[in-house]
């Protein structure tokens, strides 16, 4: 990476109706090492500042010119035009597809190397979910887009939690934890805490499925059918892995220090242990994906739109480390520069 590379980072503002384009205007506010684009309907943006009262210039993107610093108070946007005009606050399904359109214009270009990350927004799962789309969160829509598997990790508070399962019924959770799943997933996270994150031998704690990680069979089999033998089996080829752990126990400070990475078996296994420590500083990174995306740790936060409270701290933290990751990742970019 020369000195002139600049960064080129597109932001999906998520549900217009949520706190998403807040956070947009807001985290542009300030100076940044890169370039931020956001991925939005302009006339959304305008309102929004000015129910903010925060000034905001727009400025139309070329994605063929190179990036050029991004400055305090302005904003390159890539106009997507809602489908129904936004009353702030109100879910509307007839913009849901606008919302899955801005996602995919930001996995084009940085799919083509035009853009080096993408950081999302908050999206409404239920209201995509009402429109009649098949969709259960960024991570498998983006695995699909893709054609590759996705891995959900959360950093903040101190640690990193990774999941073997995402969005799902929790009575669907055992059967989707199979063998062929956790190998690869264990795999995935691996890989790319050596590859993005630079952790030479990391050592991933996994969790059990059952209480006290099955207490030796007598409350769960999962933890001998499915999980120890696929443990063993990585183990042999050198991975550190430790486990399967009692999930009531192994975020206990003194034992998270031991680990770089925890690897838990359902969403609120793990991030509500997480969310507790960081929430509103996390970052949610996608593990996996051939191009980088992070994005924030909350939801739409419907009742806080255009109020001036939400809290962009987040936001600022999945920028930041896209950039960290931008730098790190040796899957990008073309140097523009
Ligand atoms: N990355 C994403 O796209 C995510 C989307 N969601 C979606 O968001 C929707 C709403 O989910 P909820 O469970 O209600 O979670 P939520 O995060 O929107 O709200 C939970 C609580 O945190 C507060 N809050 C959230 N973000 C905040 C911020 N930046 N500053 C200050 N306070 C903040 C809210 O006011 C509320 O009290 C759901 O459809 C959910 O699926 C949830 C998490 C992540
Ligand atoms: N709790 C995090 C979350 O649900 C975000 O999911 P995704 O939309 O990033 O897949």
């Amino acid at each position: 990476m020369t000195n002139t590379f600049i960064p080129r980072l597109l932001l999906t503002a998520g549900e217009p109706a949520g706190i998403g384009p807040d956070l947009c205007v807001q985290v542009a506010q300030q100076a940044w090492p890169c370039q931020l684009i956001v991925i939005a309907d302009r006339n959304l943006l305008d309102q929004r500042a000015h129910m903010l009262k925060l000034p905001l210039q727009l400025d139309a993107c070329d994605l063929a010119q190179p990036p050029t610093l991004h400055q305090a108070g302005r904003l390159h946007v890539m106009h997507v035009p809602v489908n129904s005009p936004v009353d702030t606050g109100k879910l509307d399904p007839a913009n849901a597809t606008y919302v899955l359109d801005t996602l995919r214009y930001a996995v084009e270009a940085c799919s083509m190397h035009r853009a080096d990350a993408m950081v999302t927004g908050p999206v409404h799962k239920g209201i995509i979910s009402a429109a009649g789309i098949k969709f259960s969160g960024h991570t498998e829509y983006l695995s699909a887009l893709t054609q590759s598997q996705a891995v959900m990790m959360l950093a903040g508070g101190g640690m990193r939690v990774t999941l073997a399962t995402t969005h799902l019924p929790l009575k669907d959770v055992p059967a989707a934890i199979t063998p062929e799943s956790l190998e690869q997933k264990l795999r995935i996270i691996h890989h790319d805490l050596v590859a993005r994150f630079a952790i030479r031998h990391p050592c991933i704690a996994v969790a059990g499925l059952n209480p006290h990680a099955g207490e030796s069979g007598h409350l769960g089999r999962e933890e001998i059918e499915t999980i120890i033998p696929v443990l063993e089996k990585l183990r042999a080829e050198g991975m550190n892995l430790l486990g399967p752990l009692p999930a009531d126990t192994m975020f206990n400070p003194s034992q998270l220090e031991r680990y770089d990475c925890v690897f838990v078996m359902y969403h609120d296994q793990g991030l509500p242990v997480l969310k507790h420590a960081s929430f509103g500083s996390g970052v949610n990174v996608s593990l996996g994906l051939p191009i980088i995306r992070t994005s924030v740790d909350h939801g739409t936060a419907l009742e806080l739109a255009g109020t001036g409270y939400a809290d962009p701290g987040s936001m600022r933290a999945a920028i930041q480390m896209a950039l960290t990751l931008v730098k790190a990742t040796p899957l990008h970019p073309v140097n523009r520069g």
